[in-house]
């Protein structure tokens, strides 16, 4: 495995995802993903097999746990430091990664491929508004940003057209939230149509038909909990009294931050990447679904789950805190309009 053979293709704040352009035949059509930091690989690669496994079987891709000679990292971070727009460094000590498909390139086929990251699909007793609302706010009046338009409730919703909006508002605010690449390069801020349909609606129409949101939201609520009151406890009590609590927890809290891809296997006919968007008016898509694959206007389609990151029980006392300041935010006027829609989900 040489670095030279490795292509970037995008990186959160944990790890990079580097796409493998050689002609190994073990490795044709994988990514790499590097964690920047030290951390306990096996347990990162147990906690997808595990989410895999128990939650979301249909939404797996291929994984493996895979070890890195000595200098690959080094001449990795030479080759992709002029794509990377981050300062911070790789671990040159790093000595295993993630293998898993590529899910932005295929092979007899090209790839469009759209990256979601849903957060909090429920509102816990505990907040009365939208948590990911809330936090955009926090964020919005700390940093001076401008507010995102993205609700995740909308996206949750299960209703056609609140999940067409909210894909429709992650298309106009995309922060970090969605992401689109076709054929392993970023086109997030182009219009694009797929056999004449604009793409916010065939993700709308597969969104709305295939249950993978309310599996991810399901499992979120059931193993979700009182961050404050855990704190105490944890602070309080010997830890394996409550081992189960806090490890049902931290998979709450991966759960709400994975992401969702839709990869599209599209041909150079249906597919049109356009300068400008012609404003076409848009209805529910036909989708045939089996499992996480299926095809939308005759358009194959896979949806897998990714970023499965085992969270650490040392983040339970920033989560506390950041509640804290999240529930500030709840008591003081606020501009949210999307404050509205919470009596209307509780009492449904
Ligand atoms: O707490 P949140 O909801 O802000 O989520 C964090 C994410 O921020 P977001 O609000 O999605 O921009 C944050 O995303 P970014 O790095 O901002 O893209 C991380 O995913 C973070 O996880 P970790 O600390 O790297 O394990 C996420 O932290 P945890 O999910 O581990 O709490
Ligand atoms: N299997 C894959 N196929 C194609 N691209 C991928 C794959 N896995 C990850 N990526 C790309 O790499 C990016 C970084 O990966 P990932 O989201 O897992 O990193 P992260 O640092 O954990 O992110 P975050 O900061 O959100 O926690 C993803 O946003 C996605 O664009």
């Amino acid at each position: 495995m040489e670095a030279i053979d490795f292509k970037y293709i995008d990186e959160g704040n944990a790890n990079v995802a580097v796409a493998y352009t050689g002609s190994n035949i073990v490795y044709k059509n994988k990514i790499l993903r590097i964690p920047k930091k030290k951390v306990d690989m096996r347990k990162i690669y147990e906690n997808y097999t595990y989410i895999y496994n128990t939650m979301l079987p249909e939404y797996r891709m291929n994984l493996e746990l895979i070890g890195f000679e000595k200098d690959f990292i080094r001449e990795l971070m030479v080759k992709i430091d002029k794509e990377r727009n981050r300062n911070d460094e790789l671990d040159l000590a790093c000595e295993e990664g993630l293998l898993m498909d590529n899910l932005v390139s295929g092979e007899g086929s090209n790839v469009l491929a759209v990256e979601i990251k849903p957060k909090w699909g429920f509102v816990p007793p505990e907040y009365s508004a939208c948590r990911f609302c809330l936090h955009e706010e926090l964020k919005a009046r700390k940093k001076n940003i401008p507010l995102g338009k993205f609700c995740p409730l909308d996206l949750y919703s299960g209703d056609f057209n609140r999940i067409l909006k909210s894909v429709n508002d992650l298309r106009a605010t995309p922060k970090n939230n969605l992401k689109i690449f076709y054929q392993q390069e970023n086109i997030t801020d182009k219009p694009i149509y797929i056999g004449g349909k604009n793409i916010t609606n065939l993700i709308a129409s597969i969104l709305y038909q295939c249950p993978v949101l309310q599996n991810i939201k399901h499992f979120q609520e059931k193993f979700h909990d009182n961050v404050e009151e855990l704190y105490q406890l944890k602070m309080n009590l010997e830890e394996h009294l409550i081992h189960e609590r806090l490890s049902n927890f931290m998979t709450s809290v991966c759960l709400k931050d994975l992401s969702l891809m839709i990869s599209f296997y599209v041909d150079n006919t249906n597919l049109s990447i356009l300068e400008e968007d012609n404003h076409l008016v848009e209805s529910l898509a036909k989708v045939h679904l089996s499992g996480g694959e299926g095809a939308v206007e005759g358009i194959p389609f896979k949806v897998t789950a990714i970023d499965l990151d085992y969270k650490n029980e040392s983040k339970i006392a920033g989560l506390k805190d950041l509640e804290v300041e999240l529930k500030s935010v709840c008591s003081k006027k606020c501009s949210l309009q999307r404050y509205l829609y919470i009596s209307k989900e509780r009492n449904e």
